[in-house]
């Protein structure tokens, strides 16, 4: 790249978006994230990023959220999406890295240029490209997503697209949509979801529907706000939205899916007149979700019976099963497949295996996990805390439509396979996704006609207990590839080992958060005292190694 008119467009904007002092970003789990007065400047360099992704790929689209999920009102941060819809390819988290951390126009310039040779990319008046653009309710939004205009229309013949307030899986479904040639509005999104959870409605055998009314922690975020606008397509769905972020709550303050699932207690605006009702919790943009319930015996109290990822993933894989049983001897050969992470409770991973169903452990982060499922030919991801969905591989999407196209309608065969198109039409396939994963519970929960209590009761969870450390340097702590071992520092995993073993069914392993300042230490027993217990000796531990 050594055209003059780039490169003077490149010193030009950057010099309007300069870096604070002392910013050190990293890409992390999900993308940078941080305080949002800092993060101009990265918005910015991203924008660049995305356009030259799009250039590298054909001029395909690519998508970027302005976004900092469950964290606090005043962070902010970004996600991509690669054309496909899943997450930003990770051969470019470094370059990412560098750019984002480059301390002046010109150093920026002169790392652009050694990628752009390095990758091959041609840039050019005429190239193409093409970023699409969404962000979530936070009030810094709007702002840094113009940052993100101007560094994507820095790059020649790139353009930027803005999709105003959109939930993060709803612009990574936009993106896979386009890139196929299908039509990819955000009404498109609505009409697909509302016409895939009909059929599944349409095909419930018995009459055993439950169809008492679900209650809604929108987490005063963007996903209340849009399940307003689905609520008003569907039917078969009586939906009760609170936490709007219309009535005065703040964004995930003790509200939302990361904080029910954490903290295991109420969100703010439920309470005792709620008891035993069927309730789901969202996150910030709207890529995970948890269902809980409040317990008779709760007498006041504010804890709650959680149904996390791994209960969410559960039920999936019980429905898909039952409908691959169906299928008979073609059912039985295809491979469906579980994906988790160290944090799934051993209960789940129990049964689901005992369910006779693969199941493998990717690290942290969903662009870990789904990876992994895409070697299915259903693949079922889920993270604890709410994030995953189902992938369909190509190969078996094809044989299905076939196979629906012989069936003659009706017989049980065919609506098994009917059923599986239209889950695989309902459920994200580029990424987790609280509202369409709302809509596949619900169907199945009216299909089995079932209660969220009975659902809770596929299997009792292990007591488990989750702690944050904070420590001067969290990178000292380096793990294995699975993440259950520490390899550093030195000695601690023999010691965290010599706690384990004082614990019945004891597990418990550390590593450094991607996307907070923290280590995080996770432990499971056979009771919760014994979880805390053993979670607490951990962090000691921690602390003494590293503190
Ligand atoms: C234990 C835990 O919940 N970790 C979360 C959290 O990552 P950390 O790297 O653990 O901070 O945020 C990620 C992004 O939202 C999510 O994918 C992941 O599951
Ligand atoms: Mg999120």
């Amino acid at each position: 790249m050594d055209d003059e008119t780039q490169i003077a467009s490149i010193l030009k904007s950057s010099s309007l978006y300069p870096i604070p002092q002392s910013l050190k970003l990293s890409y992390g789990t999900a993308g940078f994230r941080g305080d949002a007065s800092l993060l101009d400047s990265t918005v910015y360099r991203v924008g660049i990023l995305s356009s030259l992704r799009s250039l590298k790929l054909n001029s395909s689209t690519i998508g970027l959220m302005i976004t900092a999920s469950h964290n606090k009102l005043s962070d902010n941060g970004i996600k991509l999406s690669d054309p496909s819809g899943g997450m930003l390819s990770q051969d470019w988290e470094p370059f990412a890295d560098q750019i984002a951390n480059a301390s002046s126009p010109q150093k920026l310039v002169s790392l652009i240029r050694e990628f752009v040779e390095k990758e091959g990319i041609v840039i050019g008046e005429k190239s193409g490209g093409e970023v699409w653009l969404g962000r979530d309710t936070r009030p810094s939004g709007e702002r840094l997503l113009r940052a993100a205009e101007i560094g994507v229309s820095s790059v020649l013949g790139c353009v930027a697209v803005d999709f105003g307030v959109l939930t993060t899986p709803q612009l990574h479904w936009m993106v896979r949509a386009k890139n196929r040639g299908l039509r990819a509005s955000e009404s498109d999104y609505f009409e697909s979801l509302t016409a895939s959870f009909k059929c599944l409605i349409g095909l419930i055998p018995v009459s055993a529907k439950n169809s008492a009314t679900l209650l809604l922690d929108g987490a005063n975020g963007v996903g209340g706000m849009k399940m307003e606008v689905l609520r008003g397509f569907l039917s078969g769905l009586d939906v009760e939205i609170r936490n709007t972020g219309r009535d005065g709550g703040v964004l995930n303050e003790s509200v939302g899916a990361d904080f029910v699932q954490k903290e295991k207690v109420v969100p703010l605006g439920f309470g005792d007149k709620d008891v035993g009702v069927r309730c789901v919790s969202f996150d910030g943009d709207a890529d995970r979700l948890v269902y809980f319930y409040i317990p008779e015996n709760s007498c006041g109290g504010d804890k709650v019976e959680l149904l996390d990822g791994d209960k969410i993933l559960s039920l999936f894989a019980l429905f898909i099963k039952e409908q691959l049983k169906s299928l008979g001897d073609e059912g039985k050969e295809t491979r469906l497949g579980v994906v988790q992470t160290a944090y799934a409770n051993g209960a789940s991973t129990d049964y689901v295996k005992e369910m006779g169903l693969e199941v493998v452990f990717a690290k942290t982060g969903v662009k870990h996990l789904h990876e992994r499922a895409e070697e299915f030919d259903i693949g079922i991801y889920f993270e604890a805390n709410g994030h995953g969905t189902i992938l369909f591989s190509e190969s078996f999407m094809s044989w299905l439509v076939g196979k629906q196209k012989e069936l003659s309608e009706g017989s049980d065969e065919y609506n098994a396979v009917s059923r599986l198109v239209a889950v695989s039409n309902l459920i994200n396939q580029a990424v987790g996704d609280a509202i369409s994963g709302l809509l596949l519970v619900e169907v199945i929960l009216q299909h089995m006609g079932w209660s969220v209590q009975k659902w809770n009761e596929l299997y009792k969870d292990l007591p488990s207990r989750q702690v944050k450390v904070e420590v001067p340097d969290r990178t000292a702590v380096v793990t294995t590839s699975e993440e259950t071992e520490a390899l550093k520092p030195l000695g601690i995993q023999d010691a965290i080992n010599g706690e384990i073993k004082k614990y019945q069914r004891g597990r418990a392993f550390i590593r450094p958060s991607g996307t907070e300042d923290v280590v995080r230490v996770y432990a499971e027993a056979s009771t919760q005292e014994a979880a805390d217990s053993l979670a607490n000796s951990v962090a000691q531990l921690v602390k003494s190694f590293l503190g």
